[in-house]
This record gives structure tokens, sequence and C-alpha cells, in this order.
């Protein structure tokens, strides 16, 4: 299979990236990254979850960050809603587009959401009714799809029965996630052969956590597999509060320098992408996590 010449990237950093932040961070910290992210040319950002503050409290301000970004035109500006609840706020957020999660296993799907896959899907179907009525998109993820911080080994069968319902439910796009991040390019290239026979692979993404530095070659095995959609968070932010020791996303910058040298354009300004990284870095007084940042840091 050729490579996918166009790439989509799905910059997670101001979600996935802060959620588990235990400082707090100012809304207008929040905004400026969102701000700064625009400016850099991402057309898809994921500001922020309307979930419970009681289980997140660093996403409670998510509201506030959706009435203070600049919203460019052609960008979307997506949230995470669990529930008809975290819906509704969304909605009255003016958020256009929102994502339902799931996990591939029930340990995970216990300790993240308090409940059974099951149950979760069951509690994704008002959601998206009521999304169908208000012409809102809903994409999708499967945490732990290479691999459970609880329940170890997780079959590639079992993740794709879960990316199944959430497509058969109306999901434009299913992100496939590998939360603590042990997945090798073999186990992904074997996770999408699998996955992609009930579910188009345009349809399909890939959200992999760096923590054992093998981010980018599960990117290139997905990119094999005509995968064209990944989920990154700038300056490598992230972590997961229901996986121990799980860092963070792929760093945005380091994909990017990935697809430039396979000759694949995003439109993305890499100067303006390590800006907007090192600046929150600053803010959360933390060493940048992108390697490509910290070379082109040191060269400046
Ligand atoms: C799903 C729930 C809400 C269930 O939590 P629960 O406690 O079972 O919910 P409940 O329905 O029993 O309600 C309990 C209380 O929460 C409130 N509540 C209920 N829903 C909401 C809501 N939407 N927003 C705000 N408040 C809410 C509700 O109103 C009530 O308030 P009280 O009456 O006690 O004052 C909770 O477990 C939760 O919020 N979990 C979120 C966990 C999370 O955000 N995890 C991180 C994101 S997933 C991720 O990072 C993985 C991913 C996507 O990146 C991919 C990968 O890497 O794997």
């Amino acid at each position: 299979m050729d490579i996918p010449q166009q790439v989509r990237l799905v910059e997670v950093g101001p979600r996935d990236g802060l959620q588990n932040e235990k400082q707090p961070i100012e809304v207008a910290d929040k905004v400026r990254l969102v701000d700064d992210l625009t400016e850099a040319g991402l057309g898809y950002i994921e500001v922020g979850s309307f979930v419970s503050p009681k289980w997140v409290p660093q996403m409670a301000g998510s509201a506030e960050v959706f009435a203070g970004i600049r919203q460019k035109p052609g960008v979307t500006y997506a949230a995470l809603a669990p529930n008809l609840k975290g819906f509704e706020a969304a909605l009255e957020s003016g958020v256009k587009e929102v994502a339902v999660f799931a996990a591939a296993s029930e340990a995970f799907s216990q300790r993240n959401i308090n409940c059974s896959i099951a149950e979760s899907l069951e509690r994704f179907v008002p959601v998206m009714d009521a999304a169908r009525q208000h012409g809102i998109r809903v994409r999708g993820y499967v945490s732990c799809v290479l691999g459970c911080p609880y329940d170890g080994f997780i079959a590639p069968e079992q993740v794709a029965g879960v990316a199944r319902e959430l497509h058969a439910m109306g999901c434009y796009e299913v992100s496939l996630g590998d939360t603590i991040g042990t997945g090798t390019a073999g186990d992904t290239r074997r996770l999408f052969e699998v996955v992609g026979k009930d579910i188009p692979r345009d349809k399909l993404a890939g959200h992999f956590h760096d923590t054992y530095g093998q981010a980018l070659a599960n990117i290139y095995a997905s990119l094999l597999e005509g995968i064209a959609v990944f989920d990154s968070s700038v300056a490598g932010l992230g972590g997961c509060p229901y996986a121990k020791g799980a860092t963070g996303n792929v760093a945005s910058e380091d994909v990017l320098y990935l697809l430039e040298g396979l000759g694949i354009r995003t439109g993305i300004d890499m100067d303006k992408l390590i800006d907007a990284g090192q600046r929150i870095c600053q803010v959360l007084g933390k060493a940048n996590g992108s390697r490509v940042a910290r070379a082109r840091l040191a060269q400046r």
C-alpha cells in the first residue's frame, strides 16, 4: 500500500496535553496556546473537555477557554464529551465538534469513565442523537488499543469490536489510542489490519503516546497501513490521569518533521509550532518534550 500523501494532524495538546497537569494553569495561558496553534496552521485543535471536574480538575475551565479563543474559519475546535451532560455543556459553549471516548479494556473503562464498555456505548447513544439533531460531528476514541495498564494484553479483535460500534453509531472517525505507549510497529500494523477489515481506513486515526519511544515508528507503520490522520500534542505534552507512568502524546513537531521528510505537506509552520510549544513549556516550567523543537531551539 502506498503511503498517503494527504495527512491530517489532530492537535490534542490543549486537552490531552494539559489534562494531567497538577498545577493550576490560567485560562489566559490555555487560550494563548490554542491561538498560537491556530496561528501555526493547525487545522484541528482539541481545546478542552466537558467532563466531571471532580475526575479531571484541569479541564474545569473549558467553557472559559472556548469563550476566549479566536476561532479561525476552516479550523475545527473540538472538545471531549463523555455523556449527554457534557454534550449539552459543549453545545452551550458553541462547540461544533465533540469526541466520545471508550476503551478496549474493561478495567480502563471503569477507572476512566466509571462504567463498563457496554454501558459507555449505551451512554453515547443519546449524545449521538443530540449531536445529529444539532448538526455536530462526533469523533470516537478507543483507549488501550495496544495494551492496558490494568488488563495487560488487548487483542486487536477486541479493539475492532469497540471501534465498529462507535463507527456504526455515527462517529465519522475513530481514533485508536495507544494510551500507555507500549505498542510496537509490528503490533500497530496488525491492529490496523484487523480493525481495517471492519472500518474503512480513511475513517481511522492513530493516537500514540511516546512512553516507550515508539510513537514515530508506530506512525510510520500506520502510514504503511494507509492511515492518514494522527493525533499529536505540541511539545509532547501530556500523560493520562488513569494510566500511571504514561508520558505525553507524540510531539506534533516531531510528527511534522517525519511527514516533511516523506514529502507530505500539511501547511503547518514548523517555527510557529515550535514557538507555541516552547511558550507553554515555559508557562508550565517544563522541559520541551519534542526532540525536533529542542534541536531547532538550540540552533537559534
Ligand atoms: C464520565 C463521568 C462523568 C462519570 O462519572 P460518574 O461519577 O460516574 O458520573 P455520574 O453520572 O454518577 O455523576 C456524578 C457527578 O458528576 C457530574 N457529572 C456527570 N457528568 C458530567 C459532565 N460531563 N460534566 C460535569 N459534571 C458531570 C454529575 O452532575 C454529578 O454531580 P453531583 O450531583 O455529584 O454534583 C466521569 O467519570 C468523567 O468525567 N470522566 C472523565 C475522565 C476523563 O476525562 N479522562 C481523560 C480523557 S480520556 C483520555 O485521555 C484518553 C484519550 C481520549 O486521550 C485516548 C488515549 O490516549 O487513550
